[in-house]
């Protein structure tokens, strides 16, 4: 039963990365009963890193932990490999990718894309598969065909899905907030949450509770976690994370980057205020 956090990147207000930030999350994640850290994914805002700002963010969280999961893709795949390498001769747990995306493209690339990463990889190699953000499914069947990827966070609302690639014998998360208790209640490895970001303790809580039998409060505090998903989505999930760290974690996280605005300050007042009544921690 696994926590892994994608951590949100910390920007300075002139959108350099803030490592001392960085590591000041990291460490605060990892004493709050977070296993692993999943660097440049979705709520790191991965897709608009580019590869020195992810090689950046994976230097600054291996100096606190060696539980990271790096991820490393992008459309340029001479830049992934140079990360793939990078790792190479750092201890990690992972490199991970999500699919080419925006571009459709034969399934044959896709198979080929992660075959290339494999082979430059001493690392193993996860798939971060979230079809509704790529727009690309690498499921079961895929996973098997490429033949090298030995772990994978699904982003997904579809459970099935996620448990197919479990039949693999592979590491498997499923990445959506909204199925944490099932993730950590099905015999998945566990699950991956960016609501983590700000509300570990809730997560944890959900784990002691499924460790205990309680599911009655396994659920409970799902729903907790839910419901505040649910507002941040409606101010904007990915600026809503870097406020609510510094309401519930008690530092700042710094700030997200342009065009991921930050909340103006009446935006962020409300949010908190909204936050506080459903999580009265
Ligand atoms: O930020 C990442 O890399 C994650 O895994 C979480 C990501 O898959 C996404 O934020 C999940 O959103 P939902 O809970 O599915 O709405």
């Amino acid at each position: 039963m696994e926590i892994v956090v994608p951590i949100v990147t910390p920007f300075t207000s002139d959108g350099k990365i803030d490592e001392t930030k960085v590591r000041t999350h990291v460490e605060n994640l990892l004493k709050k009963g977070v296993d692993i850290i999943f660097v440049n994914g979705t709520t790191g805002l991965g897709p608009a890193l580019s590869a020195e700002e992810k090689r950046k963010m994976f230097d600054a969280t291996i100096e606190v932990t060696d539980k990271v999961i790096f991820q490393v893709g992008s459309l340029n795949l001479s830049e992934t490999m140079e990360l793939v390498s990078y790792a190479n001769k750092k201890d990690l747990i992972a490199v991970a990718s999500y699919p080419p995306y925006y571009f459709s493209i034969p399934k044959e690339f896709i198979v080929k894309y992660f075959k290339d990463i494999c082979s430059k990889s001493s690392n193993a190699v996860y798939l971060y598969n979230y079809p509704s953000a790529t727009g690309k499914d690498v499921d079961a069947d895929m996973v098997k065909e490429i033949g090298c990827i030995s772990g994978v966070k699904d982003t997904n609302p579809d459970f099935a899905h996620t448990l197919r690639y479990k039949e693999l014998g592979i590491k498997t998360y499923n990445g959506s907030d909204s199925l944490a208790m099932t993730s950590m209640a099905s015999g998945l490895d566990g699950t991956v949450s960016g609501a983590g970001n700000y509300a570990p303790e809730i997560l944890n809580q959900i784990r002691e509770s499924l460790r205990n039998g309680d599911v009655g409060s396994a659920i409970k505090n799902q729903f907790v976690l839910i419901d505040l998903v649910n507002l941040t989505k409606r101010v904007g999930q990915f600026s809503a994370i870097y406020e609510l760290v510094e309401e519930f974690q008690g530092y700042s996280v710094g700030y997200p980057r342009d065009p991921i605005y930050p909340l103006s300050k009446d935006s962020s007042e409300k949010l908190r205020e909204e936050a506080r009544k459903i999580w009265k921690k």
